[in-house]
């Protein structure tokens, strides 16, 4: 019998979109170990949403100004459409001036700016109306901005959020609330009160599995659309997009960025004598294998038919060669007859061979490669005799 923990766990992680593995699904917590393609999506994702909640919110703001003019007396009624002019200029200045670019930290300033204007128009409204003695129709429709936290809450819904990420964001609206609440003390109605802040508690807690459920497909989308179907490994189109980034990110920081072009000896021999079912196995299984051997930010990509490309950020040359010394050690698998499975494999690496574009280090290390393979196979190139190097730059 299973013990009663796992019974638990398998009960809780199937509220979860059924397609998620096991190993994405504390991806729904926190954002730290997602992959920078879905980061890059979803930061994408996110700035879009924010630019289009920002573009409604830039355009209904000033509209209300007919009603506050129609029941509130002056000067409340220009005072509030003051902050409103205001709030709507900073709504539209959001629409202008954020372009997603795939950062996350830039997505987060830019949710933290959509949730903060109406905030602080919140307070301020609130803080104001409250000093006015309202009554009747005025009284109901100023009680009408009391909606504008339970508003900003379920917009939280519609951003492919982790929960650490929802409630975050959450937590300034519900210290704001608190804060109004203080402000309005000793008048405030402290049941009234408590209700209401139980009510946007529960609408925190709906909008983030909301989030969550949206990230968690927009996980398994990111996968599907990303993965080679028989091995599992990146595919080459997600492969270059992550290079480029990566590339990217090297330059900028100065950081090294080694690649290694790796490509089955006598493969099509395997596919010849016990059919392409037991050449697919072979890869499955080699992939595996070097995956068992990589680091956490290294990445696998199937290049081409039996050419893979390992991407390792982060290290030099040397570090390169040592890894894929390590890697032939482990094994790459066996081929159907017995025999290990062995590759020609080319390393280049952007700081110690001096290039500045990720396509020239594929080609260099690809270069590289075709020389193992010249040279007996089985083995590792990570530098061609003198003058030999195509690409790399003279000293
Ligand atoms: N089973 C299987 N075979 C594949 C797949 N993709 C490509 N291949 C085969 O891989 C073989 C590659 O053959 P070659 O390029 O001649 O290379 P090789 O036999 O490994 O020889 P060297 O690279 O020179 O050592 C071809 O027979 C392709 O049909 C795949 O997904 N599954």
């Amino acid at each position: 019998m299973k013990p009663l923990a796992e019974i638990v766990w398998q009960r809780l992680t199937g509220l979860m979109p059924g397609e998620l593995k096991k190993a994405e699904l504390p991806w729904l917590a926190t954002p730290f170990q997602h992959l920078s393609l879905l980061a890059n999506r979803r930061a994408t994702m996110i700035v879009n949403r924010v630019r289009l909640f920002a573009f409604l919110f830039a355009v209904l703001t000033p509209m209300w100004i007919v009603v506050d003019f129609l029941v509130f007396a002056s000067p409340l009624w220009w005072q509030l459409a003051l902050m409103r002019v205001l709030a709507s200029a900073a709504f539209a200045s959001l629409v202008l001036f954020y372009q997603p670019r795939g950062n996350l930290l830039d997505a987060y300033r830019a949710m933290a700016l959509l949730f903060l204007i109406p905030t602080l128009f919140y307070v301020a409204s609130y803080n104001l109306m409250g000093a006015h003695e309202l009554a009747g129709l005025s009284a109901a429709v100023s009680s009408g901005y009391a909606f504008l936290p339970f508003v900003l809450l379920a917009g939280l819904a519609i951003f492919p959020l982790t929960l650490i990420e929802n409630l975050i964001l959450a937590s300034p609206i519900l210290i704001a609330q608190i804060v109004v609440a203080g402000l309005r003390w000793p008048h405030l109605d402290l049941p009234a009160f408590i209700g209401t802040f139980w009510l946007l508690v529960l609408i925190t807690g709906v909008s983030a599995l909301a989030g969550m459920s949206q990230l968690a497909f927009m996980i398994a989308l990111v996968r599907q659309a990303t993965r080679d179907p028989l091995t599992g490994v990146f595919s080459r189109s997600s492969g270059e997009e992550m290079l480029e980034l990566q590339f990217i990110l090297a330059s900028r920081s100065g950081a090294p960025l080694a690649v290694a072009f790796v490509d089955l000896d006598h493969f099509k021999s395997i596919n010849d004598h016990y059919g392409h079912e037991a050449g697919d196995k072979v890869l499955i299984a080699m992939t595996r294998n070097i995956q068992a051997c990589l680091r956490r930010g290294d990445m696998l990509t199937r290049w081409g038919g039996e050419e893979f490309l390992l991407i390792m950020p982060n290290t030099d040359l040397e570090q390169a060669v040592q890894a894929l010394a390590r890697l032939r050690e482990h094994g790459l698998g066996a081929r159907p007859e017995g025999a290990p499975v062995t590759a020609s494999i080319g390393v280049a690496e952007r700081l110690g061979d001096a290039l500045d574009d990720w396509r020239m280090l594929v080609e260099l290390a690809d270069h590289r490669m075709y020389y193992a393979k010249q040279h007996g196979r089985n083995q590792v190139c990570a530098a061609l005799p003198d003058g030999q190097d195509p690409l790399v730059k003279a000293a």
